[in-house]
């Protein structure tokens, strides 16, 4: 069918819009409060089944509180191919409802599969489509409204489409709209603008490894979480939230996302660092050493940073190469593990060696080392008793066999070494190994003299683990944020912690800051999945910031080394980039007052000023304070973040966003012409939404002094 035309939206229509939606809304909420009001009054009671009971009206009663204030964003109107009714309009909401006496969907949760209708379309198609469990579903789409409801009340409406109408395309109005909000010190939810791009990655199947390149703002934190909170409606008693993992780059990076699961109705799921994970597994006695603090070691100015290579600890020890290593010395381990001789229990009583290896190695050879051991002596214990109780009748001789039996089974198990990792890791350093750089070798074993380790050995400590006890849990699903910083070791580790793949792996490799010990290429994580368990996808379009900002960042882009596509704005226009010379360290602190006062002023909720290294922002932060502005520093190891004005290195930068970004010290010192400093600069001018200026004394940078 060919859409007739049709004049464009008039005032009027706007209205009648507005009041239609306005009168659907109150139905909306008299049915809520009729469907509270039936719940009937909470029971506190002693009985069992009662209490169950009691625990589904609970829930229900949440779910509709709060329904109650924004019920639903979303309205399309849809025809079914084949069916002669007119278009249904369905309401799409954060949580589903069914009306009460005839149990048809009266607000559709956005994970349900009709719902995908809402995002993926794009306005041009003529007939949709959408799986459902009764298989795939036709039709045509006939309006598509976006509704803003906030506290029970309706503010906007927003025609984006309407079949026939003169604007054939989907209208970005409500989008650009909820860009351009001021952010406080959380992450929000999106499920009122999820893009066609997005919903793809947010909705594809379980089982299988994603790996999303994603340019800087283009919302692959965000899509990550939600694509959580769709596995488990979809997957429902497949997966389980408690056993899903969200591994992130810092602790005050998870405490800025935390607020987007509890708002998507999702709890339980553990949100750490590796770093956090690994150790609490590995128990009390591994540390990290001190020198592990990142900004000293790898975020000084350039001429002071080791160079990177692949013998470089990180990559090297975060390598398929190392792993495989490791696997050989484990075999090693394992092959000499039992002393090749028998165990004699007293004079004459013999456990032939060719048993013992028989029991070790064949019959519980399905057991992780640790257990093999435990299973062994056990075995080995009930042999002695049935010698002792078969062969020896005199009360006072079986004593005493059992006495030096006992004692001898003791010795024998002093020689199967304990199976403990750090143990075993440290003698893997004892003397030297032609397969190991040098000084890499020497470091790590003064480190472990003293029972410490770096990060960067912590894929190795909880593979040796694994190897000796088995996996610590499984998981249903893994996400990995800034998964550039992510090693293929680790990877290989999560990954064989569960029977099939289930990751959403998402990164940027221009923002590849940790050089040091993460990828240069997906290819390198990509290797980990065999290839039809694994897909890759890019996302271009960037939502965080104007079209200034991300068209002054893709200047940058090139000289970072990574020959990746420019990032796409969203048209969202604001105020030119500004770059501001100043003359005296004086000058700058005011310039950095009055750009700070200045956004204030103008409601920027969130304000950073970021600076190169750590030690010039906590200078910085005191200049500032002693000036009399009130600012957060935020320093490494910090585990909240708390909005308001920062000063924040720009490593410890990635990943959050603010309103109005000043990036202090853009010259030729702090910022080379390298690809590190590239990415740096790359990174600090993409956390600003609606503002970036940038500061300089002497000249500007090379990287943007040609933009
Ligand atoms: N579809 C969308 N609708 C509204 N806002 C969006 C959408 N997608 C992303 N955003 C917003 O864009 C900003 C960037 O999102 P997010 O932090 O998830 O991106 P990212 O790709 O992880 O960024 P980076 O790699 O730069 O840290 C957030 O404010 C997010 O709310």
């Amino acid at each position: 069918m060919t859409p007739e035309r049709r004049t464009q939206e008039t005032p009027q229509d706007k209205t009648d819009a507005f009041q239609e939606e306005r009168s659907r809304l109150n139905q909306t909420f008299q049915e809520i409060d009729n469907q509270l009001s039936q719940i009937g009054p909470a029971y506190y009671g002693h009985d069992f089944v009662e209490q169950l009971l009691e625990e589904k009206r609970q829930e229900m009663r949440q779910r509709l509180t709060l329904l109650s204030t924004e019920p639903y964003f979303g309205r399309l109107d849809f025809q079914e191919s084949g069916k002669q009714q007119a278009p249904v309009p369905l309401y799409i909401g954060k949580r589903g409802m069914d009306r009460k006496d005839t149990s048809d969907p009266y607000i559709i949760d956005w994970r349900a599969p009709v719902a995908s209708l809402f995002y993926s379309f794009t306005g041009g198609e003529e007939t949709v489509s959408y799986d459902a469990p009764e298989g795939t579903i036709q039709g045509e789409v006939h309006r598509k409204r976006n509704l803003s409801i906030r506290e029970k009340e309706l503010q906007r409406v927003v025609e984006s489409y309407v079949r026939g109408g003169d604007n054939m395309g989907l209208s970005d109005e409500f989008l650009l709209y909820r860009l351009g909000e001021k952010k406080d010190n959380r992450l929000r939810d999106i499920v009122s603008t999820i893009q066609a791009e997005q919903d793809k990655i947010i909705r594809a199947p379980r089982h299988l490894a994603l790996i999303i390149q994603g340019a800087a703002g283009s919302g692959k934190t965000t899509v990550a979480l939600h694509r959580l909170a769709y596995l488990l409606y979809q997957y429902q008693g497949q997966v389980r939230a408690e056993r899903m993992i969200i591994f992130a780059p810092n602790t005050m990076f998870l405490d800025y996302i935390s607020g987007v699961l509890p708002e998507l109705g999702v709890g339980s799921v553990k949100q750490t660092t590796f770093a956090d994970w690994a150790l609490e597994l590995l128990g009390q006695e591994i540390h990290l050493a001190e020198a592990s603090s990142e900004g000293a070691r790898w975020f000084s100015l350039g001429g002071e940073r080791p160079p990177i290579d692949d013998s470089t600890p990180g990559r090297f020890k975060g390598s398929l190469r190392y792993k495989d290593w490791l696997d050989a010395k484990l075999r090693e381990f394992e092959a000499a593990y039992l002393p090749h001789q028998d165990m004699e229990a007293w004079e004459g009583c013999v456990l032939p060696f060719r048993l013992i290896r028989e029991w070790f190695e064949v019959e519980y050879r399905h057991y992780p080392l640790a257990m093999r051991r435990e299973r062994l002596l056990g075995r080995m214990n009930r042999w002695l008793e049935m010698q002792l109780k078969e062969r020896i009748h005199d009360a006072k001789i079986r004593k005493d066999r059992a006495k030096t039996g006992k004692h001898r089974l003791k010795a024998y198990a002093k020689k199967l070494p304990e199976a403990d990792a750090l143990s075993f890791y440290k003698t893997l350093f004892d003397r030297p190994d032609p397969s190991l750089p040098e000084t890499l070798a020497a470091q790590t074993k003064a480190l472990l003299r003293k029972g410490a380790v770096m990060p960067e050995d912590l894929p190795a400590l909880m593979w040796v683990r694994q190897y000796m006890h088995g996996p610590s849990g499984s998981f249903d699903h893994v996400v990995l944020d800034e998964a550039q910083d992510v090693s293929p070791f680790q990877i290989a580790l999560l990954g064989a912690m569960m029977t099939e793949p289930s990751f959403t792996i998402l990164g940027d490799l221009a923002q590849g800051i940790h050089a040091y010990r993460g990828v240069r290429r997906w290819e390198e994580l990509a290797e980990v999945f065999p290839e039809d368990r694994r897909s890759y996808h890019e996302l271009r379009q960037s939502y965080r910031s104007t079209f200034e900002i991300i068209e002054f960042a893709n200047r940058i882009l090139p000289f970072t080394d990574t020959s990746l596509p420019p990032a796409q704005p969203v048209f969202r226009s604001g105020e030119p980039v500004k770059l501001i010379e100043v003359q005296t360290p004086d000058e700058r602190i005011l310039a950095i007052v009055s750009f700070i006062t200045e956004n204030r002023r103008r409601g920027m909720n969130t304000i950073a000023v970021i600076g190169r290294t750590d030690e010039a922002c906590a200078k910085l932060a005191q200049e500032l304070r002693r000036a009399g502005t009130e600012v957060h520093l935020i320093a490494e190891g910090q585990s909240q973040y708390r909005g308001g004005v920062s000063v924040v290195p720009v490593f410890l930068a990635k990943g959050l966003e603010f309103d109005a970004v000043l990036a202090a010290d853009v010259d030729p010192v702090h910022y080379s012409q390298d690809p590190q400093d590239a990415k740096l600069l790359y990174v600090a001018c993409t956390r600003a939404l609606h503002k970036l200026t940038l500061l300089y004394q002497g000249s500007p940078s090379p990287l943007v002094s040609a933009t």
